[in-house]
This record gives C-alpha cells, structure tokens and sequence, in this order.
C-alpha cells in the first residue's frame, strides 16, 4: 500500500513559498490570521496583494462561511504584514497538519511573528457577547485524543523534537494588547484566559460546556491551537484573541440554541473597535517586526 505524502512535506512548502515570493515585492515579517466574520481586518492592509488560496500551489481552500480564502499582502503601520483572509479548520475534513502548513510557508518566506485571531464562545460567566479575550494560554482537546500536528517526522530545519508551549502566548505583547485595549474603548470588554479547541462542528451540549468551565476554560472554539503550536515549533512570537461571539449555554432551561449566522452577526457590531485594536497592536509591536533578522 502506498504511504500518503506528508502534509509537511519540505518540498512542497518551498515550491508554495517560492510562489508566492514570485508575486510580491517585499516579504512580510507578521501573519495575521482573520478568525470567523473578522476578515475585514485584511481591508486594512495598504497597497494589498491579493492571492487566492486555489492560486497557490499545495495550499489548502477554505470551505466555511464567512472564510474569503486568500492571503493579503501589503503594509500595516509600516511593517509589512500578511493576512490569512479565511484558515482551515478540523471539522472541514483537513489533518491538523494541513491545516498548519500555511505557518510553515509563512515561515519559509520569512515571518517571524503570527496574530491569530478567532470567533469563540463565552464560558466564563463575566463574558458577554461582544467581549474579547487576549488569549493567555491554552487547552488542546484534540491534542489530548492524539490529533497533535507536530506527530509525525519532525523536520528539525523548523524547530525541535520536543518543545515547550507553557509561555507560548507573548507576554509582553498581552500586556501592550491590556493597554491598548483602553485606548479602542474596550477596557470593560477585554479579559484574558484560556481558550479550547473542540472539533465542532457541532456546537457544545450542556454537560460539555459545564466539564468545560470546571476545567479553567474561559472560551471555546473550533481553530487557533494547531496554528499557535506550529508557529512556536518554528520559533514564532505569538499573540492571539478571541471575539466572544455567543454565549455558551450551561443550562437546560433555556430555548436558546447558538448558530453560525448569529455568531457572524455579532462580530459585524464590533468590527471598527476590533480593527483599530489591531492596527495599534501592529503599530505598538513594530519594532519586533521591522529588522531583517
Ligand atoms: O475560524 P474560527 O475559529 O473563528 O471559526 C469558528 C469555528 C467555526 O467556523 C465558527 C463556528 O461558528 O467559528
Ligand atoms: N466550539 C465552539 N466554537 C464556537 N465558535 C463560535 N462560537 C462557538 C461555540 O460556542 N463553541
């Protein structure tokens, strides 16, 4: 039998980031990824590169509602940034380590630092919709059954074997993100905590959410940690949040049932706070961006 191509396969990466180097005129230092409804923040990249994910050779397509699917290259606060319009997600059908490639392409074409952003359900009983949370830390639920992107051969020109990911969320830039997060008006709607992958696609039932909770989680989702584990294997600095799009339901005396049109919805509402959010982030961060390290 045939053994299947690794999703991580070396050539592959460099045939898709060779691509793209091929299409624009200057490489980006920082990746940001646009969770579900926040693709508008690629509409602030200056003098934008549009390329659809179909265009890139072994790049994955997204299939989700309210995913674009395609990067936008271009400059932010003068640092020269590229947007995941649209990412891939476990319930889609992709492996973990598909669904991670595009961190390593990024990697090849010489990004040293990945915003990630999504939209997430509230645990935390202080969460409101509309809220955000920086993220602090963590809990990989499919890493916990196995589903860890890093299983496999690793290929030691990213990173290492065996890797910590106890800091991987940035410290210094969570306590610029508390600061800035004043300055947009969002102070009594900004948290930071931990954040749950699931695989969805379905949402949580109620005994789910409640072992949730117990367990110290303050919001779940269905992206994010395979991209933040992938990125600090190859030595990425990272910053992530989440857009508190519904509440889950830790109840069963409630008609209320959470869909996906809603969630897109409410993250429309914020949309200009969360923009400016990020274009300070950016700006604020700059320096770690800039040089040609
Ligand atoms: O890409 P993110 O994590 O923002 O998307 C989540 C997962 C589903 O696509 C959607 C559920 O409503 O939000
Ligand atoms: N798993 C999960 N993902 C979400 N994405 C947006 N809202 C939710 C939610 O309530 N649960």
């Amino acid at each position: 039998m045939s053994k299947a191509r690794d999703e991580f396969n070396l050539e592959d990466l460099r045939e898709a980031a060779d691509y793209l180097a091929n299409r624009i005129s200057s490489k980006p230092k920082l990746l940001i990824i646009c969770g579900t409804g926040l693709g508008s923040l690629a509409d602030l990249v200056e003098n934008p590169v549009s390329i659809n994910y179909e265009e890139i050779p072994h790049f994955p397509v997204s299939t989700v509602q309210g995913h674009h699917g395609r990067l936008v290259f271009g400059t932010l606060s003068h640092v020269n940034v590229v947007c995941m319009q649209g990412r891939f997600h476990y319930f889609e059908g992709y492996s973990v380590r598909e669904i991670t490639k595009p961190i390593r392409i990024m990697k090849l074409l010489g990004v040293e630092g990945l915003f990630i952003t999504n939209s997430a359900g509230g645990l935390n009983p202080q969460y409101k919709v509309g809220d955000v949370m920086i993220l602090k830390d963590h809990f990989n639920f499919l890493s916990f059954g196995g589903e860890n992107p890093l299983r496999g051969p690793n290929d030691d020109n990213f990173g290492d074997r065996f890797i910590p990911t106890n800091k991987a969320y940035n410290k210094k830039l969570i306590s610029i993100a508390r600061d800035i997060a004043k300055q947009v008006g969002l102070k009594s709607n900004c948290h930071e905590g931990v954040y749950a992958i699931v695989s969805g696609p379905n949402y949580e039932t109620v005994a789910e959410s409640r072992a949730l909770l117990m367990l110290g989680v303050d919001a779940v989702g269905m992206s994010t940690v395979p991209e933040v584990i992938v990125a600090k294997h190859c030595g990425m600095t990272v910053f992530g949040f989440s857009f508190i799009t519904n509440l889950c339901i830790t109840s069963y005396d409630t008609d209320h049932e959470p869909n996906h049109g809603n969630i897109l919805d409410s993250v429309e509402s914020r949309s200009v706070q969360i923009q400016n959010f990020v274009i300070k982030m950016v700006e604020a961060s700059k320096d770690l961006w800039k040089s040609d390290r």
